[in-house]
C-alpha cells in the first residue's frame, strides 16, 4: 500500500516536471519566434530593456569609449579637402572615410556591433553646415546631452567629398535613433561647398540647418593657427592675407580669408532653402553664455529646453565653458587641446586690413541673416 502510493507519487512528480519541461521549451521558442519576425525591436523601449537589463548599460559603454576615443582622422581637425598654394588647401587629399558613427563600432566580444539592436537609422533632420572653427565641435557636444539628440561623432564630409557613395552609404552612418529623437552631424565645409545646397535638398529638403559664425577675421586666424600646427613651415599669415604687402590687397583665393565671406555662401544656400529654415548662431555667445545660445538652438530644433546652465562650468585653465557631465560619461570634460588654443601674433594692421576688408560682407550677412553679430 504504502508502496503504491510512493509509485504514484514518483509518477506524479515525473509528469510535473516533464510538463514544465514542455512549458518552458513553448515558451523559448516562442521568444525566439517573437524576436525572429523582428517584434522584439518594436516593443516598448522598458519592456525591451528589462529584457535585455544589459542593453542600454553597454549602450552607455559605447557612448563613454566614444568619448574616450581618440578623435577619428577626419574630426574635429581634419584637414580641408583642398589644399591652396599655400600646401595649406586645395589639393585632393588621400583620406579614409569614417565608419558609421564615425569611427568602428564598439563590438561586443560576439562580434555583434553594440549599438546595432534598437532604433532606425534616418538621415539627419539637422545638420550643423559650418562654419569650419566657428565652433561647431563645442555646438555638437553641447546639443549630444539632449536625450532626444544622436548624432554622428565624426564629420562624415558625405555632401562634399563622399556624394558619390550615395545616399544610403550616408544613412548607414547616422546613429540608430527612436521615434521622437533627432539624427544630426556637423561637417562645417559644407557652408563653403558649392554643391552641397542641392545635394542636400535633394536628400529633404526640409532639413534644418545650423550655422555657427564667427568674426572671420579671428575665424581666419584660427584657421591659420590649425594649419600651421600641422606644417610648422608655412609662411606668415600677414604673407598669405596679402596679396602684396605695399598694397594691402587681401588675397581671397586663400581658404582661410574666403571662408569668412558668409554671406556670399550664403546667398548661395538661400538658392534652396528659405531663410526659415536657418539657425546662426553665435560663435561668441557660444564661449561667453552657452546655456543662452543652446537655448536658442534648442527651441530651433523644436526640442524642450533640457541643455541648460547647470550643464556648463567655467574652466579658468581651458579659458572656455566645459560640460559638467558630457553625454555619456559623469566626470567634467572640456574640448580637446586643438580647441582653444592660442593664436600667433599678427601685425595690428594686418588684421585692422583684413576688418576694413569684410565689413561691407559682414553688414550683407547681417542684413540677409537679419542679425547682427557685431562684429564691427
Ligand atoms: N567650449 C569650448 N571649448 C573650446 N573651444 C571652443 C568652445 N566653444 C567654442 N570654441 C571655439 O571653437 C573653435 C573651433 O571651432 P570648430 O569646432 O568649429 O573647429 S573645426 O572647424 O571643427 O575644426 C575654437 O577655435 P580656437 O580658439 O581658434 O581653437 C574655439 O575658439
Amino acid at each position: 500500500m504504502g508502496c503504491s502510493g510512493c509509485r504514484v507519487r514518483f509518477n506524479f512528480g515525473k509528469v510535473l516536471s516533464k510538463v514544465s519541461v514542455f512549458f518552458t521549451m513553448v515558451l523559448i521558442f516562442t521568444y525566439f519566434f517573437y524576436c525572429l519576425t523582428g517584434f522584439c525591436d518594436s516593443a516598448p523601449r522598458t519592456l525591451y530593456s528589462q529584457q535585455n537589463l544589459d542593453y542600454d548599460i553597454l549602450d552607455d559603454h559605447r557612448r563613454i569609449l566614444e568619448d574616450l576615443r581618440p578623435p577619428p582622422r577626419l574630426l574635429p581637425d581634419a584637414p580641408e579637402p583642398h589644399r591652396n598654394r599655400t600646401g595649406s588647401a586645395d589639393a585632393p587629399e588621400q583620406v579614409d572615410a569614417p565608419g558609421p558613427h564615425g569611427a568602428k563600432e564598439s563590438v561586443q566580444s560576439n562580434g555583434i556591433p553594440v549599438s546595432n539592436t534598437f532604433g532606425i537609422k534616418r538621415f539627419p533632420q539637422a545638420i550643423i553646415i559650418g562654419v569650419k572653427k566657428g565652433g561647431t565641435r563645442a555646438l555638437l557636444e553641447f546639443l549630444r546631452i539632449h536625450p532626444d539628440v544622436r548624432a554622428v561623432g565624426a564629420e562624415p564630409h558625405f555632401f562634399d567629398r563622399f556624394y558619390d557613395r550615395g545616399l544610403e552609404w550616408y544613412r548607414n552612418m547616422m546613429p540608430r535613433t527612436l521615434d521622437g529623437q533627432i539624427t544630426m552631424e556637423k561637417t562645417p565645409s559644407y557652408f563653403v561647398t558649392k554643391e552641397a545646397p542641392s545635394r542636400v535638398c535633394t536628400m529633404n529638403c526640409q532639413t534644418k540647418l545650423i550655422v555657427v559664425v564667427r568674426d572671420p577675421v579671428t575665424r581666419a586666424v584660427s584657421d591659420y593657427t590649425q594649419t600651421l600646427s600641422k606644417n610648422p613651415g608655412l609662411p606668415s599669415f600677414q604673407s598669405l592675407a596679402l596679396k602684396n604687402s605695399s598694397t594691402g590687397l587681401i588675397d581671397t583665393t586663400w581658404s582661410a580669408v574666403r571662408i569668412g565671406l558668409y554671406a556670399k555662401h550664403l546667398e548661395n544656400w538661400l538658392q534652396y532653402f528659405p531663410l526659415s529654415h536657418f539657425l546662426f548662431v553665435s560663435g561668441e555667445r557660444l564661449v561667453s553664455d552657452p546655456a543662452g545660445e543652446m537655448g536658442r538652438v534648442q527651441d530651433f530644433l523644436g526640442l524642450k529646453r533640457v541643455v541648460s546652465d547647470k550643464h556648463f562650468y567655467f574652466n579658468q585653465t581651458k579659458g572656455f565653458p566645459c560640460l559638467k557631465k558630457p553625454e555619456g560619461s559623469s566626470r567634467p570634460r572640456c574640448l580637446g587641446k586643438s580647441k582653444g588654443r592660442p593664436h600667433p601674433e599678427i601685425p595690428a594692421e594686418v588684421l585692422q586690413r583684413l576688418r576694413d576688408f569684410y565689413r561691407p560682407f559682414n553688414h550683407r550677412f547681417y542684413q540677409m541673416s537679419g542679425q547682427d553679430f557685431g562684429w564691427d
